[in-house]
């Protein structure tokens, strides 16, 4: 099992989500001899777990069932041990359309936090991209790279346990895109630029408050950034639900002289009912807010032509 290529069988040491439903799941680490309880029953690894295809149904021991799902970063995002704040789906959607992540891309990013964007980042630009996440909490940092490691990943990722407003992202003029989820972006902005690419490149900065925002802004300002744009996104939920609605007035009956179809095809009936049907709304008040996305390109530097 790895995060960014599909097994079909569980083994030992992959990493399982436990579906119990759609709010309901928890990621296990396959271990031979080890079970892990749910309230359906326990699931013995050894024998519900090891050989099986992903996705499968296992029966638990009280006879209850849960699915056993191959993990994606959609997947681990929800589910993973929160260490920090953490980014959701979606907003990194956005981030990995605005930054034109692909395979093969180039890509730094601080902090590191919990790995919940880090993980979708390395799904995107595998097999052969790489991404450099700095982060300054030294046990944060190493429980990433642990992370990377047991997920099949490491191989596409480097963890630096530094400062990025002090000593950047330990590389210079290779970078495609840069994003930054850190309480000043302002102050990593000029080591952003140096990490880009020398024929430019995209950045990104994630920011709760829009005083940081405009720091940040200016800052890209100064460092000849270009098509600053900041985004919020909102994802609206929309209630489905069956209403009833009395049928529309189309006026008095002579109106329906002139048509196809006379007043005597229509009965009474018809005309006096209501319809039943499923209508969608969406809610009158949006709670949503996570963050500002500003998103800025770097352009090539005429220096280096
Ligand atoms: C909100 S978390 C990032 C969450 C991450 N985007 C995710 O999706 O899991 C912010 C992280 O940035 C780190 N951080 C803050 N300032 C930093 C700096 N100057 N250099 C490196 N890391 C920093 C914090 O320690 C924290 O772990």
């Amino acid at each position: 099992m790895s995060f960014v290529e599909y097994s079909e069988l569980i083994q030992e040491g992959d990493v399982v989500i436990i579906f119990m439903g759609h709010d309901s799941m928890m990621p296990i680490k396959v271990q031979s001899g080890a079970q892990t309880q749910t309230r359906y029953g326990v699931i013995r690894h050894s024998s519900d777990l090891i050989g099986q295809r992903f996705g499968s149904k296992v029966t638990c021991s009280k006879g209850g069932w849960v699915y056993v799902l191959h993990p994606t970063p959609e997947l681990w995002t929800i589910n993973l041990p929160h260490r920090t704040q953490i980014l959701y789906t979606t907003d990194i959607a956005n981030i990995t359309l605005m930054l034109e992540l692909k395979p093969g891309s180039v890509v730094c990013e601080s902090g590191t936090g919990s790995g919940s964007l880090s993980h979708s980042i390395l799904r995107t630009i595998a097999p052969t991209g790489h991404l450099h996440t700095v982060e300054f909490h030294s046990q944060r940092a190493e429980k990433a790279m642990q992370e990377f490691k047991e997920h099949k990943v490491s191989h596409l990722v480097t963890v630096r346990n530094q400062d990025v407003c002090k000593d950047g992202f330990g590389i210079t003029g290779v970078a495609d895109a840069v994003f930054l989820d850190i309480p000043s972006p302002w102050e990593a902005i000029s080591h952003a630029k140096k990490a880009l690419k020398y024929k430019g490149g995209r950045l990104c900065s994630f920011s709760p408050c829009i005083e940081q925002v405009q720091r940040t802004c200016e800052a890209l300002l100064d460092h000849g950034f270009e098509e600053i744009c900041t985004l919020e996104v909102l994802l609206r939920v929309h209630d489905v639900r069956t209403v009833t609605l009395p049928l529309p007035d189309f006026g008095p009956e002579e109106y329906y002289a002139d048509s196809t179809q006379t007043t005597s095809d229509i009965s009474q009936e018809d005309v006096n009912t209501s319809v039943i049907c499923r209508t969608a709304t969406p809610p009158r008040e949006m709670a949503g807010h996570t963050g500002y996305l500003t998103f800025s390109s770097k352009p090539r530097d005429q220096r280096c032509e």
